[in-house]
């Protein structure tokens, strides 16, 4: 099995190495040898710490893939061009691909899933989403035979270590994402991460499977962690909450739509995402007759990331050996994805107000006229230092929204200094 690795940057490294280090392992399992017969990178010329024969890096990644004497392409470079072309071209020659690009998926799988299709060959992507953890699989597989109702995660290693350092050590934003940085977890623009970008991919990959409908990254709501203050943090630890980037994937029963949204919330600290730390991940499925199900690892890294795209190549060659194809895509279902506003969800309010009689009962008119009820109420401070702390509860996400409008213009509000939904049930 003549393997084409496209990229050898902090993942791809990796593989490299674990070809090497487990050759009589894999070549067992398989039933043949893995053979690594070239490595795509930008600069071949560049001195690498890898134990590798150097004539094997090459800058033609295209003219890599189209060799007779490569069966299987490798794809860990990322970004959408010019790794779509590379994967469309070896699909389409009956190559099976094992990739990690999430964004491609998420804004193109359809392309690559049809190639594979036609050519009727393997596109695997473990690695894409949750990295180490198998996630893919579950959800395409194990989970084929049931109904998925919800899929609730921390998907982001990145931002889950930035939250992670901000609340355990008071680290500031931007000293914690030079460390995730330094330690291979951000993307090679972090704002992929930091904006949601990347957790938004992963939603659209996860909502796909777990609801047999075409979701994209445009289909998901996105809010970054940008604006998570330290004061957003404090405000959590208050009413024992904590500060999470989830990804939410929800089927709704009423409307038979989706929804896909990525944002920061506060959950419990009772809740078990609350416990995920640093660049770990963690996915909560809820179906139908499974009931809840909750995977937990390493969601980025490169020797994790590498692990599950092993585990997709010994998949895929085991595949061609026995002339046969894996699970393809499915979206038979071509469930509707609802706008946001349709989304329920619960908000956690901070205003600034001014410390007069009536301020409680004008807050609490706003709540009202837009059918919003207030779980909570704390009033923190007096005079020019009073604020005002409320929990809603669940409300369709438009009327949440409209409610903030509507205290940012209030008489006796001074400003609203911070908004942000809150998951996973009663702190
Ligand atoms: N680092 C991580 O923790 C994880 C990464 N991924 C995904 O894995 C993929 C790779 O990520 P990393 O290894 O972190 O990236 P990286 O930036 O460390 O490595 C990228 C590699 O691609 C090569 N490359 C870039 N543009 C190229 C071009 N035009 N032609 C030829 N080669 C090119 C670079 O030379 C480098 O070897 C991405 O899709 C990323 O989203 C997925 C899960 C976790
Ligand atoms: N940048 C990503 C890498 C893995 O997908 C992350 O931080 O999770
Ligand atoms: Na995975």
């Amino acid at each position: 099995m003549r393997i084409a690795l496209l990229g050898c940057g902090v993942v791809g490294s990796e593989i490299v190495r674990l070809l090497r280090a487990n050759a009589g392992d894999l070549a067992a399992r398989v039933g043949e040898p893995l053979e690594l017969v070239g490595i795509g990178v930008r600069r071949p010329e560049r001195v690498r710490d890898l134990d590798i024969d150097a004539s094997l890096f090459t800058a033609d990644a295209a003219g890599l893939v189209a060799r007779d004497d490569v069966d299987l392409v490798i794809e860990v470079v990322g970004g959408i061009e010019p790794a779509r072309d590379w994967l469309l071209a070896a699909l389409r020659a009956g190559k099976p691909v094992v990739t990690a690009n999430k964004a491609l998926l998420a804004s193109d799988g359809a392309a690559l899933h049809d190639a594979a299709a036609a050519a009727g060959t393997d596109l695997y992507y473990e690695a894409a989403v949750g990295g180490a953890i198998p996630l893919i699989r579950p959800l395409r597989e194990s989970l084929a035979g049931d109904r998925v109702r919800r899929v609730l995660g921390i998907v982001n290693g990145t931002t889950n270590f930035v939250l992670t350092r901000m609340d355990e050590t008071g680290a500031s934003f931007a000293e914690a994402l030079a460390e995730a940085g330094a330690l291979g977890y951000a993307e090679a623009d972090p704002s992929a991460d930091i904006d949601g970008y990347d957790a938004a991919a992963k939603a659209a990959i996860m909502a796909q499977l777990a609801f047999h409908s075409p979701v994209t990254i445009d289909d998901v709501y996105r809010v970054g962690i940008g604006d998570v203050t330290a004061a957003d943090i404090a405000s959590a630890r208050e009413m024992g909450c904590t500060v999470k980037a989830l990804a939410v994937a929800e089927r709704s029963v009423e409307t038979d739509g989706i929804s896909v949204r990525v944002h920061p919330a506060m959950i419990p600290r009772t809740h078990p995402l609350a416990g995920v730390r640093e660049a770990f991940n963690a996915v909560f499925v809820e179906a139908e007759a499974a009931g809840q199900l909750m995977f937990y690892g390493q969601g980025a890294g490169g020797a994790p990331t590498a692990s599950a795209v092993l585990g997709d190549v010994v998949a895929v060659a085991r595949n061609r050996i026995a002339g046969r194809r894996g699970p393809g895509e499915s979206s038979y279902a071509a469930l509707p994805v609802l706008p946001m506003g349709r989304t329920v969800t619960r908000y956690h309010v901070n205003l600034d107000v001014t410390d007069k009689t009536g301020v409680l009962a004008t807050v609490a008119g706003a709540f009202a006229r837009h059918d919003v009820s207030i779980r909570s109420v704390r009033q923190d401070g007096r005079g020019d230092d009073a604020s005002l702390v409320l929990v809603t509860h669940a409300a369709p996400d438009a009327a949440l929204s409209a409610t903030v409008e509507e205290l940012r213009g209030l008489v006796g509000v001074r400003a609203v200094s911070g908004v942000m939904r809150v998951e996973g049930g009663e702190p």
